[in-house]
């Protein structure tokens, strides 16, 4: 089965959506407080990232993987840098700005499910797409679907706790692409499973964004992993260099 495409990116006319980078980020800098001065974690990075395109992330642990996810969702502003997402210049808008294209264009995977414990695995999906509008019959409609395409229906009434770790992951994916975005980015989400899981939740993951037209930028550790993905970057020095 196929997942219905993208209503965003489907409803994109031909001439436009094709050549608007899902992300870009031109000399992003970032750096925490250390001691008396400053630790600079990003120098001037600069990425582009295509509608449809999936990209791995490798780099070693403390290179700055994380902040520079954080920095491209729009969960942290940077120093110093512009961002895209779909065409829109981010990175001085002000909070709620950020909050309503963090809404609609981004879905986020973190190593761990951050499910909500007390909700089903399709309720987990409900959510989200109920405080973006959705009527609770279309959300329920279109989260069974997701959890369909992800080989989880017999799951969808189960709680978080009662599911395995992979499936908690594949259940957390189908939950970033409920609300339709654009931009998926995954830190490590399959950090915590073992490599033959791993694999599977990534056939997943790799399937539903490339069925609905999904850009993906996804931190991993794994080589193998990142193999599977239309290109790598990795970070050195502050800055993001191709792999390829
Ligand atoms: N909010 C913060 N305040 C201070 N230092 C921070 C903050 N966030 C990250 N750092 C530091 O920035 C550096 C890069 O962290 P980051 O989490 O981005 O690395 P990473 O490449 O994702 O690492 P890992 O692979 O271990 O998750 C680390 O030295 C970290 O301690």
């Amino acid at each position: 089965m196929m997942m219905d495409a993208n209503p965003k990116t489907a409803a994109q006319p031909a001439t436009q959506g094709m050549n608007v980078p899902t992300l870009q980020l031109k000399g992003i800098v970032q750096s925490y407080p250390e001691g008396e001065g400053r630790l600079e974690i990003l120098t001037g990075a600069d990425f582009t990232l295509m509608p449809g395109e999936t990209v791995g992330l490798v780099a070693p642990s403390g290179t700055g993987k994380s902040t520079l996810l954080h920095v491209a969702g729009l969960l942290e502003k940077p120093d110093a840098g512009e961002i895209s997402v779909c065409g829109k210049a981010c990175a001085h808008l002000d909070d709620q700005a950020r909050t309503e294209i963090r809404r609609s264009d981004i879905g986020f995977v973190y190593q761990f499910h951050h499910l909500l414990p007390e909700f089903t695995a399709v309720e987990n999906l409900v959510v989200p797409q109920m405080i973006s509008g959705l009527p609770r019959k279309e959300a329920r409609e279109r989260s069974l679907a997701l959890l369909g395409y992800l080989k989880l229906d017999h799951r969808a009434e189960h709680l978080p706790s009662e599911l395995s770790g992979g499936e908690r992951q594949r259940v957390a994916i189908a939950r970033a692409v409920a609300n339709a975005p654009r931009l998926l980015l995954a830190d490590e989400p399959t950090g915590n499973l073992d490599p033959k899981t791993s694999h599977y939740v990534y056939d997943a993951l790799l399937a539903l964004v490339r069925g609905t037209g999904l850009a993906a930028l996804i931190a991993t550790h794994n080589v193998e992993i990142a193999a599977r993905m239309d290109r790598r970057i990795t970070l050195v020095d502050g800055k993001i260099v191709p792999m390829d």
